[in-house]
Order: C-alpha cells, then sequence, then structure tokens
C-alpha cells in the first residue's frame, strides 16, 4: 500500500467528520496502540485477525507473545491461560492472539498495564456448523453421531455430549469456555450468565462481530488511532462451499437453544458493535468501510494481479509455507497461492507482505518464533553482562519494549509487481495436541469508540 492512499483515506474521512477523527485533527501524528491482546475465538474468523495483528507487530517491530513448543502453536488449548505457556524469546509481549482459554488474571500479569482487549464472536448458527464440520473426527461428541449428522445430534445432544470428556468444549458454548467461562452452566441460572456478560464488558474494549468484520475493524482502527494500511487483510482459513452445508429450517433456533450462553453473548455483543458504529456516524462508517474496501483492491491487485489470490485446495499449493491445516479428509480448508511471474519489479520486502498476507496460521507462527528468537539472541549478546536478563527478573517487573509506535515517517513500502516462494521452510504437518508480573489493571475503554492434537 502505498502513502497516497493513506492520505485519501484520512482525507475523506475527516471531511466526513468521522468522531474520532475530528477530535484529533492530526491523525497522522496520533501514536499508535500497540499493546494488545486478542482473545482468538474458535471458528470466528479469528485467524484473519491473527494474521493482521502479526503483520502489524513485525511492521513496528513489536514482540508477539507466543507458545512453547509444548503448547504446539497455541497456548496449551484448552487448558486455562498461564504466562508459563509463553515462550521465553516472546517476552516482554506487545501483543498476545494465539488460541487459549482466557485468564484474565494470568494475562494482567503478562501484558503492559495499557493493553487493550479485543475479542471477536460469530453467529452461533454458522459457528456451530463450522465447528461441527471441522471438528468432526476429533470431537467425540461429533464422532458418536450416526453419518456426521447435525440434524441428529441437535435432536438429541446429550446422548452424544459428555461434558467432562476431551474436546467437548467444541461442541457446547465454544466461545463461552474460550471467554473462561463455564460452558455447562444451566440454562436457568440466568444471575450466571448476566454476571459473566457483565465481565466480558468490562475487560474487552471491543468485541468484533465476524458478519461484520469490516464495520469491526473501522472500530478496532479507531480504538487504536491505526493507520488504514494496519487493517487490510485477505480471508483465511475457509472451508470450500462443498464442505459447508445450509442449515435447514428449525436448525438454528435448536443451535442457539443448545448454546444458549453463546447465543446470549452474540445477541449482547451485536448490539453493542452497532450502538458503536452509530455513534461513529453510519455515513461516516459506510466510508470507511468502501475505503477500506478500495484499498484491499488495490492490495490484491499489486501482490495477485486481481481482485483476489488465487484460491486453492491444499494439495494445489506448491509452495508447502501457504498450504493450510486439514481437520480431515471430509472437510477441505482453502489457502491461496501466489501467482508464479509476480516477482519481477518487488521489492523483497513487498514480496514478504504479499507472502505473510496468506500465510496460514501455523506456518506464520513457526516463522514469527524463529524471527523473534534470533532478536533475542542478538539482544542477549549485545547485553553488558551486569545487565538483568528480563526473564531473570520476576514478571511482573518487566517493562513494555515498545509502549506506543508513533507513525511512520516513511511511506510504507508498496508492493510492487512478488515472488511465488517465501524465504521460510515450515511444515504443514498438524503440531502435536495440546499437552497436557507484574501487576496490571485493565484500561478503561477507549473514549474514541463510544462512538489447536490440539486443532488448529
Ligand atoms: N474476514 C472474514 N469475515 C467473515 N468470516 C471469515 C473471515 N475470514 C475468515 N472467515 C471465516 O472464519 C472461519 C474460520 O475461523 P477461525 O479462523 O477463527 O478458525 S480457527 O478456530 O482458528 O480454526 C471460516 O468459516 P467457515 O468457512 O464457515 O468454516 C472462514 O470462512
Amino acid at each position: 500500500l502505498h502513502h497516497g492512499g493513506h492520505l485519501s483515506w484520512t482525507i475523506e474521512a475527516f471531511h466526513l467528520g468521522c468522531p474520532a477523527l475530528r477530535s484529533h485533527p492530526a491523525p497522522g501524528l496520533k501514536p499508535k496502540h500497540t499493546n494488545v491482546a486478542f482473545l482468538k475465538t474458535h471458528k470466528t474468523a479469528s485467524t484473519t485477525m491473527q494474521n493482521l495483528l502479526f503483520r502489524f507487530a513485525e511492521r513496528n517491530n513489536l514482540t508477539v507473545a507466543l507458545p512453547v513448543q509444548a503448547c504446539s502453536h497455541q497456548f496449551c488449548y484448552p487448558r486455562s491461560f498461564t504466562s508459563h505457556f509463553v515462550h521465553p524469546h516472546t517476552l516482554p509481549p506487545n501483543i498476545i492472539t494465539s488460541h487459549m482459554r482466557f485468564n484474565k488474571a494470568e494475562l494482567l500479569r503478562l501484558m503492559p498495564n495499557d493493553t487493550t482487549y479485543i475479542t471477536i464472536l460469530r453467529e452461533p448458527g454458522s459457528m456451530f456448523e463450522s465447528l461441527f464440520s471441522y471438528y468432526n473426527q476429533y470431537c467425540q461428541s461429533f464422532k458418536r453421531v450416526p453419518n456426521g449428522s447435525l440434524e441428529a445430534f441437535l435432536q438429541e445432544p446429550w446422548h452424544y455430549y459428555r461434558p467432562d470428556e476431551k474436546d467437548s468444549m467444541y461442541a457446547r458454548n465454544t466461545l463461552t469456555f474460550d471467554l473462561g467461562g463455564d460452558k455447562d452452566r444451566p440454562v436457568t441460572d440466568v444471575v450466571y450468565a448476566r454476571a459473566f456478560l457483565a465481565e466480558v464488558e468490562r475487560v474487552f474494549s471491543l468485541v468484533m462481530i465476524a458478519e461484520y468484520f469490516d464495520e469491526s475493524l473501522v472500530l478496532l482502527r479507531h480504538l487504536l488511532s491505526w493507520d488504514l494500511e494496519d487493517i487490510l487483510y485477505v480471508k483465511l482459513n475457509m472451508r470450500t462451499p462443498s464442505s459447508k452445508r445450509s442449515l435447514t429450517p428449525g436448525l438454528p433456533s435448536k443451535i442457539r437453544a443448545w448454546n444458549s450462553l453463546d447465543a446470549r453473548l452474540y445477541d449482547h455483543f451485536n448490539a453493542s458493535l452497532w450502538r458503536q458504529l452509530s455513534t461513529l456516524g453510519p455515513a461516516c462508517v459506510a466510508r470507511e468501510v468502501r475505503l477500506l474496501r478500495r484499498a484491499q483492491e488495490r492490495l490484491m491487485r499489486s501482490c495477485f494481479g486481481g481482485r483476489m489470490p488465487l484460491l486453492r485446495s491444499a494439495a494445489q499449493i506448491k509452495n508447502k509455507d501457504l498450504r493450510p491445516w486439514q481437520p480431515s479428509g471430509k472437510v477441505d480448508i482453502v489457502g491461496y497461492d501466489l501467482p508464479v511471474n509476480l516477482s519481477r519489479g518487488f521489492s523483497s520486502q513487498a514480496q514478504e507482505l504479499c507472502l505473510k498476507l496468506i500465510m496460514p496460521e501455523v506456518q506464520y507462527t513457526r516463522v514469527l518464533l524463529r524471527s523473534q528468537s534470533l532478536r533475542y539472541r542478538r539482544g542477549y549478546q549485545l547485553r553488558p553482562p551486569q545487565q538483568t536478563h528480563p526473564l531473570q527478573q520476576p514478571i511482573r517487573t518487566v517493562l513494555p519494549r515498545h509502549p506506543q509506535v508513533q507513525r511512520s515517517q516513511s511511506p510504507p513500502v508498496a508492493p510492487g509487481p512478488a515472488s511465488g516462494t517465501g524465504s521460510t521452510s515450515t511444515s504443514t504437518s498438524k503440531p502435536a495436541a495440546g499437552t497436557q508480573g507484574r501487576t496490571t489493571k485493565l484500561r478503561p475503554k477507549s473514549s474514541q469508540t463510544q462512538g489447536s492434537q490440539t486443532k488448529k
């Protein structure tokens, strides 16, 4: 993306009187928030968000907390998160975004005081259909169902579901579980449901909604004072149309009843998303979404020569760094390939951007761990002997390395006409199953927003 794109975005949005921009007449000078904890929930477009955050971290030389190898590429999900799951070479972190089961106290210990907490939810019907298809070979509750029939499962879920067995969190109230809640709390326990919802509301400054991904990104950009280029993305981790099934009449309501805690969360935060958007102003939001989509198209054209990169099944993707993990033979996750002839005229930085945009979660996590370990070791060698190494200090005393980033002085590199191969060499085999401070306060919500094997 080129500087001009950013400029026209800010000018156009400014003329529309977007509240956050109006209150900051020189948005280009406002420092970006760089300390972000994104709770990566399951089957909610969270891999797309994670990729966006990984790229943001790399561009700004930030540190991303990554799992220790024993945890695979997730923080030992479904175990409750602890800072022991974080690789020491990725401390102290600015950003955390890999799958985990949320544990507020541990994150407060790990992350800087001014960390912004964000998560994403998806409409329960389509989310459960996605979970049911993706985890049908792993989750016993789903495996028991004759002919893998979603209808049969929903007809009598208690016949197939065992609350305490391995992977049961994919079969009921997965969002509630990921957020650290009790997925099996009876529907009648309204007091619990209300208190849980209130807690989520208190902790998370933004709860994105997958169905309104672009609108959610507009809110995110305002909340964090980020630029347009910071929210560009390519959709990742999609199933092929043939792996999806449409829900027959009556199923959505059964799914909501079975996942009543999740349904409650979704309804609440969907409504609050729209309240936030209306505070920002519908015209402003519509224009920002349009600008985002136009910028995406420009980026797609320059990286991939078309409106979208070439969508491929894993077997068709030549570069193994770009092959997404496949949960089973029964469901196809599509990925992308880089066009072979796009390397000419591209700077290596531009090639890297195009590659990273479409790099699947498992491979990107490995690449990032490698580069951060390298940086860590270099830093360690350069440190005078008397200086205490951060890991020798209790975690609570470690200060963030990059509290905030000033907007880039130089224009971002335009991805000119990319190579079909990356410099990385990672395998696509699925990693092994999840085995198995600092005193911080949650920052107040930003006033700007008034307005995992473990499976993959
Ligand atoms: N930008 C955007 N907007 C809306 N939906 C999107 C987006 N990006 C990805 N997706 C869809 O999200 C599903 C994958 O979610 P996750 O990446 O969270 O899955 S995972 O738990 O990490 O495996 C997967 O849904 P299904 O295809 O229904 O399985 C993706 O198609």
